[in-house]
């Protein structure tokens, strides 16, 4: 027995076209793809015309699990990655402990075998304990599991240490993603260094911070072979360096938030910094970064969007905006605010828009995903384009409320999820 999806539109990722098609499912697989199927022995779900996509990767999330359950646990935020259409999400490992050893990638798989609402796929740390001192053992942490290395959080500042993981990590196979961040010019800024900034007397961190470290890792990805994977990308200059790594053939990808798509730093101008819901690194730069980043995604520069779903406690982004913690939660709410803001918008074709989360992400990684076809896991989401919401707190199924997005009205939503076959989310 198994489950027939009816009256829905499968969205051809190639031409745009929306094709009346019938989908099984059959254990954990897609059985058939047809005008009609015939459903005497399976169930049935009625799709109300409304439009079937793979299911989305997110290849930058914090679930905090273990040691921050306050902030999230593997529970709430693979839920809400399901509730965002999400059916593969890339844990990052700045828990605590750090997910530095064979042994915690084994825990976050046990995890999610227990409690997950999506494929988890970890990240292990470069260095131990993320302190930037000593290298993993890279090659334990990928026969454990991981799908790449990184001390996302913060930079590795040792080139030579991030020399020697790169070389390990090409040897392995592994990409290497980088939190592009200088220490020393980021210093203890809270937002973006610039006229805003300096108005408000706070400590910048420049773009700069971030594009220096971009370029010095480009060079040493040509020098080790490895693949480089460059986290939330937020920078004019940052989209460039990758742009010209792309177009000297070197192994160079790149990823995007949602919050660096759509805002700028007037959000802190506005507010006078007295809201740390709009504190997040790297942080919402000028309308020359944002444009810098839209045109990175339309002409390929950036391959994908990720959300960086960094859940915070309410008390902690209460905290005043230089002390408060940086990040967004986003899965929720990532593909409507992008549907709404950028394809409503004439920006980009809906099509274009789900390879960023789709096809995409799996390419890079190297991921047999985010395609629809006989034999394919069957990993889909279901999206209501028509009906608008407002983003509350009340309906969002991870613990964080941090998002500068809150009260802001969008469509697109999904109103069923399914990983490997079972259904991890279904609403209005
Ligand atoms: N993005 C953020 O502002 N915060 C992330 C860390 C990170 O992604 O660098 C976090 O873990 O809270
Ligand atoms: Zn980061
Ligand atoms: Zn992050």
């Amino acid at each position: 027995m198994g489950l027939v999806l009816k009256n829905g539109r499968l969205l051809n990722l190639e031409t745009g076209e929306r094709e009346a098609l019938e989908i099984l499912i059959v254990g954990e697989s897609i059985a058939e793809v047809a005008e009609q199927i015939d459903a005497a022995d399976h169930e049935t779900i009625d799709l109300n015309g409304n439009l079937i996509l793979p299911g989305f990767l997110d290849m930058h999330v914090h679930l905090r699990q273990p040691g921050f359950e306050a902030k999230e646990t593997i529970e709430t935020g693979t839920a809400a990655a399901a509730r965002g259409g999400f059916t593969t999400v890339a844990c990052m490992p700045n828990t605590r402990p750090v997910l530095d050893s064979p042994e915690l990638i084994r825990y976050v798989y046990e995890k999610t075998a227990q409690e997950g609402s999506c494929t988890v796929l970890p990240y292990g740390a470069i260095t131990k304990g993320e302190l930037g001192e000593e290298l993993t053992d890279i090659a334990g942490l990928k026969a454990a599991g991981v799908i790449g290395i990184t001390d996302d959080g913060v930079g590795v500042q040792s080139s030579s240490l991030m020399r020697e993981a790169m070389r390990t990590a090409a040897a392995l196979d592994l990409p290497v993603v980088i939190h592009s961040e200088d220490e020393d010019l980021a210093k203890d800024g809270c937002m973006n260094e610039g006229v805003v900034s300096k108005r408000l007397g706070l400590p910048g961190i420049p773009g700069l911070a971030e594009s220096a470290m971009i370029a010095r890792d480009i060079l040493l990805a040509e020098d080790t072979g490895a693949h480089l994977h460059v986290c939330h990308i937020s920078d004019a200059a940052s989209v460039e360096l990758v742009r010209h790594a792309k177009s000297r053939g070197l192994k160079v990808t790149t990823e995007v938030t949602p919050h660096h798509l759509l805002l700028t730093e007037a959000i802190i101008d506005q507010t006078d910094a007295s809201d740390a819901n709009m504190k997040v690194n790297p942080p919402i730069r000028t309308e020359k970064d944002r444009l810098a980043c839209l045109q990175g995604l339309l002409d390929g520069t950036i391959d994908m969007v990720a959300t960086d779903h960094a859940p915070h406690t309410e008390e902690e982004k209460q905290r005043p905006f230089q002390t408060a913690p940086f990040g967004f939660v986003g899965l929720e709410i990532a593909f409507p605010l992008l549907y709404t803001e950028l394809v409503q918008t004439g920006h980009l074709p809906l099509h274009e828009l789900v390879k960023k989360f789709t096809v995409n992400p799996a390419q890079v990684f190297k991921l047999d995903r985010g395609s629809l076809t006989v034999g394919k896991v069957a990993d889909l989401t279901v999206v209501d384009l028509d009906t608008e919401r407002t983003i509350t707190g009340e309906e969002l199924k991870t613990k964080g409320r941090n998002t500068p997005f809150m009260g802001k009205t969008v469509q697109g939503w999904s109103v069923l999820t399914i990983n490997q076959g079972r259904i991890t989310y279904q609403g209005k």
